[in-house]
């Protein structure tokens, strides 16, 4: 290994772009960050500050902030590309003529994009054709991140430089570093996990107590691990921090932009409105569309997230849909258990005895 400190470059000025870059800086490396605005750039090289996402933590002083891409990207060893979904690829092909095959690109964004269904580390793929393409995920309130609060994530790639890479860049020791082969499976859990933490915020609003966020955080897993099934994806990695780590931590915490949404819905706000009032992307809003769809036309059971997409889309209200999903068909607890399937059978002919 060489004796110079390794580069990275952040590409996005958000509150996760902001406190990776403090962590990498944190651990020594020399770190650039790119954001459209010069002015917040300014702020965050100058005072240390970023004002707009990360209003109450200092940043490294080390970290240097720039609107002009080249230069954030020039020499970069590790770039990280924390951009909303909806903005990724434009920012990656903005990016693509300063990139180069060596570096290792990793995506930090949970979201999918709507044509093709591609998840983020797909389009770094497809837009740059380089071997080295990672993905961070796990429960990671970039708050509690930037207060150094103890926190674990999880970089996936099946290349085993860009994980050892992640790993030395950012560990440290209030932020440790796993390590998953299963990109895929990673990345697709950090996406899931924003539709249930918007029920959750909903249910928090509504008066639901702790026995409700119970059986949504479980009920999603077992609908997130159907879903992993039909893509082709490994469920047993949700197991782990991107899965269920992450599903408890953004079903829990108002820190969650994702869950402030839900909340909002719950308050009685329209989803224009919650989303407004936001004023950041809540990234679970999109996707439970963009899923809700897909397990139509794959025609896998996920009643939370048909549930939701009603109440976001056809303006159901929340209460009514919590309570025609109670009434919904009895199931299986653990499908990978006692097959749903076998439950409805002994329901069939349980009814033939009795009628
Ligand atoms: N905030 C968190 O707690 C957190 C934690 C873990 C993962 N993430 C994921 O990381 C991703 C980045 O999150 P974040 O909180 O850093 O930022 P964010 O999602 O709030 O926004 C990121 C940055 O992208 C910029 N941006 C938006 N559209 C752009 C465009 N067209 N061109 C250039 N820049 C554009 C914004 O101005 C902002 O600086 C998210 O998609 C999220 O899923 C966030
Ligand atoms: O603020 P959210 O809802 O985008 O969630 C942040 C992270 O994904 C939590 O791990």
């Amino acid at each position: 290994m060489s004796d110079q400190p390794m580069r990275v470059a952040v590409l996005g000025g958000g509150s996760f772009g902001t406190a990776l870059a403090s962590i990498a800086a944190d651990n020594a490396a020399e770190v650039r960050q790119w954001l459209r605005d010069p002015g917040l750039a300014a702020q965050i090289t100058q005072e240390h500050r970023n004002s707009r996402y990360l209003p109450d933590f200092v940043i490294n002083p080390a970290v240097v902030a720039s609107s002009d891409m080249a230069e954030v990207l020039k020499d970069a060893d590790l770039v990280l590309v924390a951009i909303p979904s909806t903005a990724f690829r434009e920012v990656v092909r903005q990016a693509r003529p300063c990139l180069h095959d060596t570096q290792i690109l990793v995506s930090t964004t949970k979201g999918i994009q709507e044509e093709g269904f591609k998840l983020m580390s797909q389009i770094l793929e497809e837009e740059t054709g380089f071997p080295h393409i990672g993905v961070i995920s796990g429960p990671n309130l970039a708050a509690e991140i930037a207060d150094k609060q103890l926190t674990a994530t999880v970089i996936a790639s099946d290349d085993p430089n860009t994980r050892t890479c992640v790993q030395t860049a950012l560990g440290c020791d209030y932020f440790r570093v796993y390590a998953s082969n299963d990109r895929y499976g990673v990345e697709l859990g950090g996406a899931l996990k924003n539709i249930y933490a918007i029920a959750a915020g909903m249910a928090a609003a509504l008066g639901m107590g702790e026995n409700t966020r119970s059986m949504l955080m479980t009920r999603a897993l077992a609908e997130m691990s159907r879903f992993a099934v039909d893509q082709g994806a490994n469920p047993m990695t949700f197991l782990g921090l991107a899965g269920v780590g992450d599903l408890i931590v953004t079903c829990s915490s108002a820190l969650s932009r994702n869950y402030r949404v839900g909340q909002a819905l719950g308050e009685g706000k329209t989803l224009d409105e919650a989303v407004d009032a936001l004023g950041q992307v809540a990234e679970g809003v999109n996707t439970v569309r963009l899923v809700r769809n897909k397990a139509h036309e794959e025609g896998v059971y996920m009643p939370l997230a048909e549930g939701l997409y009603q109440v976001l889309f056809d303006g159901v209200p929340a209460r009514d849909m919590a309570r025609l999903l109670m009434l919904g068909e009895q199931s299986s607890d653990v499908e990978f258990v006692l097959p749903r399937k076998v439950v409805q059978q002994d329901r069939r002919q349980g009814s033939k005895h009795h009628g």
